[in-house]
């Protein structure tokens, strides 16, 4: 059986429900309108917040209260989230059982309400607080491996013969008759370099996120004065040819030593560097592993003949999302996954 799909929306619903789970204690169904209609919300605010005029904000704070264009898209956006978040927490709140905390948000509420009863005063654990931390994961936790599975799956497409090596590793080393699982992930060097190599020449987060020097600093001779803005550009990191041999070149053999066993680059930064590298890292490199050795080991992907080959350039929002694409994709054997679970 084969299909020809452009809406990936499952790809998001599933990445966005292990958010849920751990922190919402629960999953919402891929066809629920309110789940998709949050999902929609983010990735719209994130391309405003970076890609519209609502980016001056952070210049002139007064522009946020501007009654019409990208700046009243932006309250919108902003007042439907809270409201869906809102009604998640109290919803906890209300039936919050300390002797069998649920998840994220029940353990949090549990440790404010011991921080209320010894009556600490400058406590951070408030219902507010844990409101943006709810928001924070929902944003950097989707949009960001969701488009790194979307950028792996139409690099394959673009280059069949790498799909075709990856599949033969999963088939050689994981069979056909379980799925992948992470004890596996050693064991499927070049699955995982092609990952990585995805990841490099994608830089999903491409200027990671803004910081700001607590201190005035000299750096390679270059003052950087107290309270500058810093943006790192993480694109070009991944696409410096002092460091990378063709660096435009989709190649994740440059990932593997001669062994054929993986190595760590220390230019490959795609979830930052530092004291405030990516908090999800190991939980969103599980997550492609699994998602992405999962649907090769089940479909091939290829793009639809006649088809003109779609852009690599991406969108620019807080994440670069590849530009609309669609793939014919195709199972790989009767029993396993079907391409109509892509409707
Ligand atoms: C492929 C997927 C992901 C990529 C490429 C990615 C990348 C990044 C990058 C570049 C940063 C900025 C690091 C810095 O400031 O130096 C970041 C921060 C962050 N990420 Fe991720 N991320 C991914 C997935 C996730 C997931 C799944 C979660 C949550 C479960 C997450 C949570 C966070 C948080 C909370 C921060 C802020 C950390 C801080 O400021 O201390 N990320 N991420």
């Amino acid at each position: 059986m084969q299909k020809i799909i452009s809406n990936f929306l499952l790809i998001s619903n599933a990445v966005s429900n292990v958010i849920c789970s751990l922190i919402l204690g629960q999953r919402f169904h891929h066809d629920d309108p309110e789940f998709r209609g949050i999902l929609d919300l983010m990735s719209r605010g994130l391309e405003i917040c970076i890609n519209s005029p609502a980016v001056l904000i952070n210049i002139f704070p007064l522009l946020y209260y501007l009654p019409f264009g990208a700046f009243r898209e932006l309250r919108r956006v902003e007042r439907d989230i809270t409201v869906f978040l809102k009604k998640i927490i109290g919803s906890h709140s209300n039936t919050l059982d300390p002797n069998n905390p649920r998840d994220l948000t029940d353990m949090y509420l549990m440790e404010m309400l011991a921080q209320q009863a010894a009556g600490e005063q400058d406590s951070s654990f408030t219902e507010d607080y844990l409101f943006y931390i709810i928001g924070d994961l929902f944003i950097a936790g989707t949009d960001t491996t969701t488009n790194s599975v979307l950028w792996v799956l139409l690099y394959l497409a673009l280059y069949p013969d790498i799909q075709d090596q990856v599949q033969a590793e999963i088939d050689r080393v994981v069979d056909r008759r379980r799925p992948p699982s992470l004890t596996d992930r050693g064991s499927l060097p070049f699955t995982e370099a092609t990952i990585m190599e995805v990841q490099r020449l994608t830089a999903v987060v491409p200027l990671s996120i803004p910081h700001m020097a607590s201190e005035t600093t000299v750096f390679r001779g270059f003052t950087i004065p107290k309270g500058t803005v810093i943006m790192p550009n993480l694109y070009s990191v991944h696409r410096d040819p002092s460091v990378w041999d063709d660096p435009d070149a989709f190649n994740p053999t440059r990932f593997l030593d001669g062994e054929g066993k993986l190595l760590r680059r220390e230019s490959f930064i795609p979830f930052g560097i530092g004291r405030r590298v990516c908090m999800g890292e190991q939980l969103a490199k599980m997550e492609l592993f699994l998602t992405v050795s999962g649907l090769l080991q089940a479909c091939t992907f290829r793009l639809p003949d006649g088809a003109p080959a779609p852009s690599l350039h991406g969108r620019f929002g807080l994440t670069l999302a590849p530009c609309p694409f669609a793939l014919c994709v195709s199972a790989r054997c009767e029993d396993s996954f079907s391409p109509n679970a892509f409707s």
